[in-house]
C-alpha cells in the first residue's frame, strides 16, 4: 500500500528488523505466481490441524519440510513435501543482508560473491548491534531449507507462538504480500506484554534472529482490501523462511 509517510527500516527489538517495501512490484508478482503454483495439490495449501483437535484459520503450504504437530517431516499425508528452491534461499540471504547490513543488497540481488567467505566466526545468528561485516557474514551463512507459505482470508489470524521447532539458531525471514496484516511481535518470555504491533504491508520484509529469534509473535488481524490493486491478490500471503538444522 502506498503511504504518504516514508516508511523506514526499523529495529523493533534486538535482532528484529522491519524493512518496509523491500520487495519491488516485479518481485511481488514473481513470488505470488510461485505461491499459486505451490498451493496446488499434491502437498498443496491446507489447514494445519493442531494436536488439540482444532484447525488453524490460516491455510499453509510448506516447502522443504512439512510442519505439523510441532515437528517437521519430509512427507505430508504420505506425499513428498514440495522442494525448497535454490532461488528462494538466495532471496533469504539477500533478505538477511538487507535487514542486518543496511545499505546492502536490495531484493532480488543475491549476496555478492565471497559474502559467505568471511566466515570463521561463531554462532548461527546475527545479534543486536552486529556491525555490517557481521551481518553480512550471517547473511552469507544463511541456508534456509524450510518455507511456510501462509494464506490469510479476511477472517484468518494466527495466535501468539514461538517458531521453536527448528534446531538451527539462524534468523526467520518473513515476506508479506497482499492485504496488510497486523503483526504482533512480543518478547521471548511469555505471551504477555510488552509487544509491538507492526502493520506488515505488501512487499515488507521482517527478520527476527539473535536475541529475538524465539520471541512470541502472531497476526491479530488482516485488513481486507488493503492489497495494492496492481498485485491482483485478495487476502494476505506470508512466506517465512527458516533453517531447520535437521539432517
Ligand atoms: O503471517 C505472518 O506474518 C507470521 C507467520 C508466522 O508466524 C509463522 O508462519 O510461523
Ligand atoms: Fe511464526
Amino acid at each position: 500500500m502506498d503511504s504518504l509517510l516514508p516508511r523506514e527500516r526499523v529495529e523493533v527489538a534486538p535482532g528484529a528488523v522491519l524493512v518496509p517495501g523491500w520487495l519491488d512490484p516485479d518481485r511481488q508478482h514473481e513470488l505470488l505466481a510461485a505461491c499459486r503454483a505451490w498451493a496446488r495439490p499434491p502437498a498443496g495449501l491446507r489447514r494445519t490441524r493442531l494436536p488439540g483437535g482444532g484447525v488453524m484459520s490460516v491455510r499453509t503450504v510448506c516447502l522443504g519440510w512439512h510442519w505439523q504437530d510441532y515437528r517437521y517431516s519430509r512427507t505430508v499425508d504420505g506425499v513428498p513435501v514440495k522442494p525448497f528452491p535454490a532461488w528462494l534461499a538466495d532471496l533469504g540471504r539477500a533478505a538477511v543482508l538487507a535487514a542486518y547490513s543496511p545499505g546492502g543488497a536490495g531484493a532480488g540481488r543475491t549476496a555478492e560473491p565471497g559474502q559467505g567467505a568471511n566466515g570463521a566466526d561463531s554462532g548461527g545468528a546475527a545479534g543486536p548491534g552486529s556491525g555490517d561485516g557481521e551481518g553480512g557474514a550471517a547473511a552469507g551463512r544463511y541456508r534456509p531449507d524450510i518455507a511456510l507459505v501462509n494464506f490469510y482470508d479476511d477472517n484468518a489470524r494466527m495466535g501468539l507462538h514461538q517458531d521453536k521447532d527448528e534446531r538451527s539458531p539462524a534468523p526467520v525471514v518473513s515476506l508479506s504480500l497482499g492485504d496488510t496484516g497486523l503483526f504482533r511481535f512480543g518478547n521471548t518470555e511469555s505471551r504477555r506484554r510488552p509487544w509491538t504491533d507492526i502493520p506488515l504491508e505488501s512487499g515488507d520484509l521482517f527478520v527476527f534472529g539473535g536475541p529475538s529469534r524465539l520471541a512470541y509473535h502472531g497476526v491479530t488481524r488482516v485488513l481486507p482490501g488493503t492489497a495494492p490493486v496492481w498485485l491482483g491478490l485478495r487476502g494476505r500471503l506470508n512466506i517465512t523462511l527458516r533453517e531447520s538444522g535437521l539432517p
